[in-house]
């Protein structure tokens, strides 16, 4: 039986994600892209704003966004807006019958959670309450049935990929709080020009940032279900695109006992996690242009502390690739459908 083609807008075609978006969609086998719209600062062919998309000539073109204009031309719409602009459009456009995702920070979280860590007004709380976090590692069946996806922060993905497996065992027992070591590339940041993304800057240096104020804290403790409380320090790397994640557990020597196996078995059937053999470990190379998430376990027995390493692309399964794998799951395509490609290795 012929497949039922998807058509697809993308909110934010110029930035980061959505060009990312753009790239991973324009190959989908099953979604045709038919909207692609912004702010108004960029008009035209996307080829004009973004070189390497100029071969893809058969797009529409970039156009200022309105919700009628989506909503007429789209069955399903991608909305990577900064956090603030973009949740609001994400609802306005799942209310008009268009599925949608929202790649912000703004539908993840309790209304009062996210105004004391984004700082700004929530959208309200019963249109939140419709909001299926999107990490199908965790809830595919609540995805796959979902018309608003908030899809997951970068960090958050790579984090609670990392610690997942732990949750249902450590349940009963008293586990002390989890340190999670996060660096990201620097596409993380978004493309607009910010004085600490410049060249100048960021060549030969490595710092932490919004020490015991990271916004996805709260994220990466709902996603492990409150079972443990977190430190999290977040780092700018030199690098374009790339989020490595080092998890400390103190563990019960019980527990650890068959770790691998248990990381392994957990993620048997999640096919872009990859649970590595043990002695290996995960590297932000590995997973460059791909969806997939490397991790790896190795139990310290002299202090007793469990490490855990998670390595993501943070425009793949941090952001786009994501939110392709959980617009697959809602249109009732294999989630994979449009997203093996191998790691560029670069
Ligand atoms: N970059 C990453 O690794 C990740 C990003 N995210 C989240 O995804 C979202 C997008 O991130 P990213 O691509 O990095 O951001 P960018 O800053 O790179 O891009 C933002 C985009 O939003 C558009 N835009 C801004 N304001 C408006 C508006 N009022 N109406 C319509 N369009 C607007 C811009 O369009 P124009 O050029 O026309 O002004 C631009 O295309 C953010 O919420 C971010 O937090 C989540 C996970 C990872
Ligand atoms: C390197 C870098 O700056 N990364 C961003 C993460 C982007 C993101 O996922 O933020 P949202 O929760 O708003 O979607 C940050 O630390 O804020």
């Amino acid at each position: 039986m012929e497949q039922q083609r998807v058509r697809v807008g993308i909110v934010g075609p110029t930035g980061y994600a959505g060009m990312e978006l753009v790239r991973l969609l324009a190959q989908h086998p099953y979604m045709d892209i038919t909207y692609l719209a912004g702010s108004g600062a960029h008009t035209g062919p996307i080829g004009d704003a973004l070189p390497h998309l100029r071969r893809l000539s058969k797009l529409p073109p970039v156009s200022a966004f309105s919700a009628n204009a989506c909503a007429e031309s789209c069955d399903l719409a991608f909305v990577a807006l900064p956090s603030g602009e973009s949740g609001s459009i994400a609802v306005e456009l799942a209310q008009r019958g268009v599925r949608a995702i929202d790649l912000s920070g703004d539908l993840r979280l309790p209304g009062d959670v996210y105004r004391t860590w984004y700082q700004r007004e929530p959208v309200a709380d019963d249109v939140l309450a419709r909001a299926v976090y999107g990490l199908p590692e965790l809830n595919r069946a609540d995805v796959s049935a979902a018309s608003l996806v908030a899809n997951p922060g970068c960090y958050a993905t790579a984090a609670i990929l990392a610690l997942r497996p732990l949750v249902d065992w450590v349940k009963s027992k008293r586990v002390g709080p989890v340190v999670i070591d996060a660096k990201s590339g620097a596409t993380g940041a978004g493309r607009a020009a910010k004085q600490n993304l410049q060249l100048g800057e960021l060549a030969n240096d490595f710092y932490p940032y919004r020490v015991g104020a990271h916004q996805h804290t709260p994220e990466i403790e709902q996603g492990l279900d409150g079972v443990f409380q977190i430190l999290l320090t977040t780092q700018l790397l030199p690098i374009p695109r790339g989020i490595f994640v080092s998890a400390y557990v103190s563990l019960d020597p019980d527990l650890a006992a068959d770790i691998h196996a248990r990381y392994a078995s957990f993620y048997e059937s999640a096919p872009f996690v990859d649970v590595l053999p043990p002695g290996h470990v995960p590297h932000i190379k590995s997973v460059a242009g791909t969806n997939d998430c490397q991790v790896s376990v190795a139990w310290n027995e002299r202090t007793g502390i469990l490490q855990v390493f998670s390595a993501i692309d943070n425009l793949g399964k941090g952001a786009a690739g994501q939110a392709l794998q959980n617009a697959n799951l809602m249109c009732g395509f294999d989630e994979t459908t449009g997203l093996t490609e191998t790691s560029l290795w670069t």
